[in-house]
C-alpha cells in the first residue's frame, strides 16, 4: 500500500468549471451525442432516446439501468456502484464512473443492447474504419520496410515506441537515430523503465526462465491497435514471449476504444498491406488459429471502477502472466486509482495490488500521474507547459516488476 493512505487522496470529480474532467462531462459528452446523430440515420425513437440523453448530460441525475436491461448486466451495474449513485448528479460522482455509465447509456440509447435493427451496431465503428483506411496508416505501415535494417534491440525499441506514441493516436514508427523527433521523443518520457519490462521478457536463449506470457490490456483501435499487434506478432517472433493474450473492450467505450471486431479489422488491414507490415500480420493471424494469441473481451473492461475491484477470475488470469501491459490514459487510470495523487508517489506503490508484474504504456491525457522523480516533477511544473498533463505531448512506461 502506498505510503499515503489511498482513502485520503482525494477522488477526481467533474464537478469543478473549468476543469478537464468537467469539460469530458459538460462538453466532451454531448459532442460525442452530436456525432453520432449525425453519423446514422436513426429513426425517431433512437433520437429521441439521443436527445434525452442530451438533456439528461447537461442538467440530469444518473438513472437505473432501463427495466428491460439484460438481467446480467444488471447486476453487474448493482456490483459496480449503481444503487450507490442513481438519483445523483453526473458531476457529483467520481469521474471514471461517471464516463464509464456514460458510453453504457449511449448505447441503451442507439438501441446497441435492443431486440431491434441497431443491436449490436457500433455507433464509432464508421470513425475507426476510416482511421484505418487512411493514407497515414499506409505511411506508417510502409515504414515497417525500414525497421529490417535496425539490430534487433533498435526494432524491439521501435516497435515499443510506436505501440506508445500510439496512444496519442498520432503513431509514427520513429527509427531509432532517424533524425529529429527521436530526441523530441526521448525528451518527452516522463519515465521510462523499459529496461524492467525487457528484464521480464529477455530474447529466446538469454537465459529464459520459462515459457513467457505477455498479458497487453490494448486501448484505442485504429492506429494505436496496428502497432499493438505488430509489437505482439514481434515480441512472438523474436521468442521474447510463448503466448499473448489481447484484452479489449466487450462493447463499445470511450468512442475509439479495441473490441474484437476492431481486432479483426486491424489483423485484417496488417494481413493486406503487403511488405514487413504483411509478415507481421501473417505470424499474428498464425499464432491466433494455433491459440498461443487469444483475444479476451472480459465484461469488468468495461467497468467504471479501478483495477483495485477487479474480480477473482480476470485477477487470476493476470496473475498468471509473466507481465501484464496497460495501454493508454484510461488503463492508467484505472490501474494507480483515479486520485489526485502527488505526483512523486512510487508507481510500484500504487500498484503494489496487482497480482503479477504490471507495466503501463501511456500518453497523459488527463491529470492523474505516479512515480515521477522530484526533478521530473519541477522540470515539468517549471517548463510553461500548462498542460503537461493533458494534452498529450508526454509519455510514460513504468513497470513494476
Ligand atoms: O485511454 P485513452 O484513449 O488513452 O484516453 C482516454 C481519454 O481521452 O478519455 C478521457 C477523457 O474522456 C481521458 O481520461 C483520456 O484523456
Amino acid at each position: 500500500m502506498p505510503d499515503i493512505p489511498t482513502e485520503s487522496v482525494p477522488v477526481i470529480r467533474g464537478d469543478e468549471p473549468g476543469s478537464f474532467p468537467h469539460s469530458v462531462l459538460a462538453e466532451r459528452h454531448p459532442a460525442i451525442i452530436r456525432q453520432v446523430k449525425e453519423v446514422f440515420p436513426h429513426g425517431p425513437e433512437r433520437r429521441r432516446a439521443l436527445d434525452a440523453l442530451l438533456r439528461s448530460c447537461a442538467d440530469g441525475v444518473i438513472e437505473p439501468l432501463p427495466a428491460d436491461a439484460d438481467a446480467r448486466d444488471r447486476d453487474r451495474w448493482a456490483d459496480w456502484g449503481m444503487s450507490e449513485y442513481a438519483g445523483r448528479s453526473w458531476y457529483d460522482v467520481p469521474w471514471l464512473w461517471a464516463e464509464g455509465h456514460f458510453y453504457r447509456r449511449l448505447l441503451d440509447a442507439v438501441g446497441y443492447f435492443g431486440p431491434g435493427p441497431w443491436r449490436g451496431v457500433d455507433p464509432f465503428r464508421p470513425a475507426k474504419l476510416a482511421e484505418l483506411d487512411a493514407p497515414e496508416t499506409d505511411e506508417e505501415l510502409a515504414a515497417l520496410d525500414g525497421l529490417d535494417a535496425l539490430s534487433a534491440d533498435e526494432r524491439t525499441r521501435s516497435l515499443l515506441h510506436g505501440s506508445l506514441w500510439g496512444n496519442r493516436a498520432d503513431l509514427g514508427f520513429r527509427l531509432s537515430g532517424s533524425g529529429g523527433d527521436a530526441g523530441g521523443e526521448a525528451a518527452a518520457l516522463v519515465a521510462d523503465d523499459s529496461d524492467a519490462l525487457w528484464s521480464l521478457l529477455p530474447p529466446a536463449g538469454a537465459g529464459t526462465p520459462g515459457p513467457a506470457t505477455l498479458c497487453l490490456v490494448a486501448d484505442n483501435a485504429g492506429r494505436e491497435l496496428v502497432p499493438d499487434l505488430l509489437l505482439v506478432s514481434h515480441l512472438l517472433g523474436e521468442g521474447r514471449i510463448d503466448r499473448a493474450v489481447l484484452h479489449v473492450k466487450p462493447y463499445p467505450y470511450y468512442v475509439s476504444d479495441a473490441t474484437p471486431t476492431d481486432v479483426l479489422d486491424a489483423l485484417r488491414r496488417l494481413v493486406a498491406a503487403g511488405g514487413a507490415a504483411a509478415a507481421y500480420g501473417d505470424r499474428l493471424w498464425a499464432a491466433l488459429t494455433d491459440g498461443r494469441v487469444t483475444v479476451r473481451a472480459h465484461p469488468f473492461s468495461c467497468a467504471p471502477l479501478p483495477y483495485s475491484d477487479m474480480p477473482a477470475d480476470l485477477r487470476a488470469e493476470f496473475a498468471a502472466a509473466t507481465v501484464t501491459v496497460l495501454k493508454g490514459d484510461l488503463n492508467y487510470r484505472r490501474l494507480v486509482g483515479d486520485r489526485r495523487w502527488p505526483p512523486t508517489t512510487p508507481f510500484a506503490e500504487v500498484t503494489a495490488y496487482f497480482p503479477a508484474p504490471v507495466a503501463a504504456l501511456r500518453t497523459l491525457k488527463s491529470d492523474v500521474i505516479t512515480g515521477l522523480t522530484a526533478d521530473t516533477e519541477q522540470a515539468l511544473e517549471g517548463s510553461g507547459e500548462r498542460r503537461w498533463r493533458t494534452s498529450g505531448t508526454h509519455a510514460l512506461i513504468q513497470v513494476r516488476t
